[in-house]
């Protein structure tokens, strides 16, 4: 579902991210993990469109993302770290927007605002500004509007950081039933718990340079250890 291939950025001096090769499989939660300032968010940025690789390819589900942005956005949803949004819009207006954005028929859309609502608990804030909504309740909306959809791909950066325990749960649930019904999960993580119990597949990225990729069981034989994800990660990225 997503391809990159020899992908660079450069800030400056500074090589965010260095030669990366990865795959992303479809029907799978994919975990992306590495240390403050790795090249996670830059990686995820490219892949997105928000950022311009320097060299290298980024395609998903065969579309070139620089060649054919558009196609390509079409293809997935996503939710960034800090969820900026349109603050003179209530919660209800932008889920519509993102709607009309996708071409989602009326019942639909209506269908599947009232469920994704009702789970994250939203319902009764949807017609309040979104000026007006805490961080987590932006977040909320954000991932709201990327599930209504149901994109073949939701990449999500950092996606339990600022929700509740319950909306976190609940947002485990959805992403594990989306995978099983053959859609793709690319996010980021800190939390180690999160990626060792969720995901199929792991890459771990230390100075913009992929040090590990495979199984939870791969990624342990790789690192001779048998112990937690935690003691793994700390051991390849020390
Ligand atoms: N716009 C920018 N201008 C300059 N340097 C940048 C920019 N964005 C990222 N960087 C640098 O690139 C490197 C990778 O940053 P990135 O945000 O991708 O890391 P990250 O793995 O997402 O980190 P975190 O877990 O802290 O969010 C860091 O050294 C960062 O300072």
């Amino acid at each position: 579902m997503i391809k990159i291939e020899n992908v660079s950025k450069t800030f400056g001096v500074k090589k965010a991210v260095d030669n990366l090769n990865l795959e992303i499989a479809s029907g799978q939660i994919y975990g992306f993990l590495g240390p403050n300032g790795a090249g996670k968010s830059t990686t995820i940025k490219m892949i997105v469109g928000m950022l311009k690789q320097d060299s290298g390819k980024i395609s998903i589900d065969g579309i070139d993302t620089l060649e054919n942005p558009i196609e390509s956005k079409k293809k997935f949803a996503f939710v960034p770290d800090s969820p900026e949004i349109y603050d003179t819009m209530s919660g209800r207006q932008y889920l519509n927007f993102i709607a009309d954005v996708f071409e989602m028929d009326v019942k639909t859309r209506v269908e599947n605002i009232k469920k994704y609502s009702e789970i994250f608990e939203m319902e009764s804030s949807l017609d309040t500004l979104i000026s007006a909504y805490s961080h987590g309740m932006k977040q909320k909306i954000v991932l709201i509007g990327a599930l209504i959809h149901n994109p073949e791909l939701l990449i999500l950066d950092e996606p339990m950081v600022g929700l509740d325990a319950k909306s976190s749960f609940r947002l485990k649930n959805i992403m594990r039933e989306r995978a099983d019904d053959g859609k793709t999960i690319f996010f980021s993580t800190h939390v180690m718990e999160v990626a060792e119990k969720l995901c199929d597949r792991i890459a771990i990225i230390n100075k913009g340079v992929i040090i590990a990729e495979g199984s939870l069981d791969e990624i342990k034989e790789k690192a001779h250890e048998s112990g937690s994800l935690e003691k793994i990660f700390l051991e390849l990225t020390e």
